[in-house]
């Protein structure tokens, strides 16, 4: 794999494409904005999505979608609900049995699709699907900061040699074959992550964040097994190792946007800030709508939901969960 094309010039999609041509691959990134094309072109940076990351001089940006599919694997990197509309413009220009690495981490809300649902419906069948998914903030991949995630692939070999055409001395990937384990972890963390900002905003304490993340890495297990994942997955970097580090740092989008709203500021004065996506506001909604249809508990994001998409209080949302009935810890 020599030629990687990259769908999606964000932060994340800017940072995964400097890691490859670090890795020593000819890289093509596409960028829906001109202004960002240019600029990474003729400045060598991405100011808007990525800013204070000198980026490769050998990095190249298009704004022409058929360029980047001249590759011999593809990162998809725009955010999770407009990954679908993308992929059908994508579907004509794929290049047969080039594998399609998923790299956006949600769950579509419309359908309650996971996104290699999505990609299965629009890409050419029989296209070979991978995941990259883990502990990963865009800035410090760029920077070249240590790093490990997963890459996994439901096709033989697929994963292993993703990982060889990624890897770096920092940028460490390890492969598996639980395509959905790995990005149900990847989706349902950003959920988790606004929960934990909420309760670190409210000030509700140091023993009140570890039963959340202890608890919510439950809820990420229960969906996961029932969507077909395997249970050690989620013990792994896509799941409580992007969990540990989503839910306890203020540069993840997702804990800052709960730590305003513990605050008491509103969801939609902190949506109108910032222009970067925030996974979890949508995929709250997705990921309860989901487990209600399939009888699984998940009371700590069914609680996100209430308080960013039902307009529920947050003294009533906190009130809702210390009221539960006592159980057992396991199931
Ligand atoms: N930023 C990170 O550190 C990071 C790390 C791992 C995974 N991810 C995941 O990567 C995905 C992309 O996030 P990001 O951080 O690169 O985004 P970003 O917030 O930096 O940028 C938003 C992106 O959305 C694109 N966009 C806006 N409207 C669009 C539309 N209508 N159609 C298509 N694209 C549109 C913009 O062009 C831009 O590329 C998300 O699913 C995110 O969870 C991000
Ligand atoms: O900034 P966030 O909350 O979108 O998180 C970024 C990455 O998913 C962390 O692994």
């Amino acid at each position: 794999m020599q030629r990687i094309g990259v769908i999606g010039a964000g932060a994340w999609g800017t940072a995964l494409a400097q890691t490859a041509v670090r890795a020593g691959r000819d890289v093509v990134l596409w960028a829906r904005d001109a202004a960002v094309v240019d600029q990474i072109n003729r400045d060598h940076l991405n100011r808007e999505y990525l800013p204070g990351c000198p980026l490769d001089p050998a990095l190249v940006a298009t704004p022409d979608l058929a360029a980047a599919c001249e590759a011999d694997a593809v990162l998809l990197v725009v955010p999770a609900q407009f990954l679908r509309a993308v992929c059908r413009d994508l579907a004509p220009l794929w290049r047969p049995g080039s594998p399609a690495v998923l790299c956006s981490k949600g769950i579509e809300l419309s359908s309650g699709a996971l996104m290699t649902d999505v990609v299965r419906a629009e890409l050419p069948a029989g296209t070979p699907l991978a995941c990259l998914s883990g502990p990963s903030f865009a800035a410090e991949v760029a920077k070249g900061l240590p790093t490990a995630v997963t890459i996994a692939s439901d096709v033989d070999g697929v994963a292993e040699q993703l990982v060889q055409a990624l890897g770096t001395r920092t940028f460490r990937p390890y492969h598996s074959a639980d395509l959905i384990g790995a990005e149900t972890g990847g989706a349902v963390k950003n959920v988790l992550a606004i929960a934990c900002g909420i309760l670190e905003g409210a000030g509700l304490g140091d023993n009140a964040r570890a039963a959340l993340l202890t608890r919510g890495l439950a809820e990420i297990t229960r969906l996961g097994i029932a969507l077909g994942g395997q249970p050690q997955t989620f013990m792994g970097l896509s799941g409580m190792g992007d969990l540990m580090l989503t839910a306890t740092s203020m540069q993840s989008r997702n804990f800052s946007l709960g730590f305003a709203l513990g605050q008491g500021r509103a969801l939609a004065e902190i949506l109108a800030e910032r222009k970067a996506v925030t996974e979890g506001v949508a995929t709250a909604a997705a990921v309860t709508a989901l487990a209600r249809q399939r009888g699984i508990d998940m009371p700590l994001c069914a609680a996100v939901d209430a308080l960013l998409n039902h307009g529920q209080a947050l003294p009533e949302v906190i009130d809702g969960l210390l009221t539960r009935p006592f159980r057992q810890e396991q199931g």
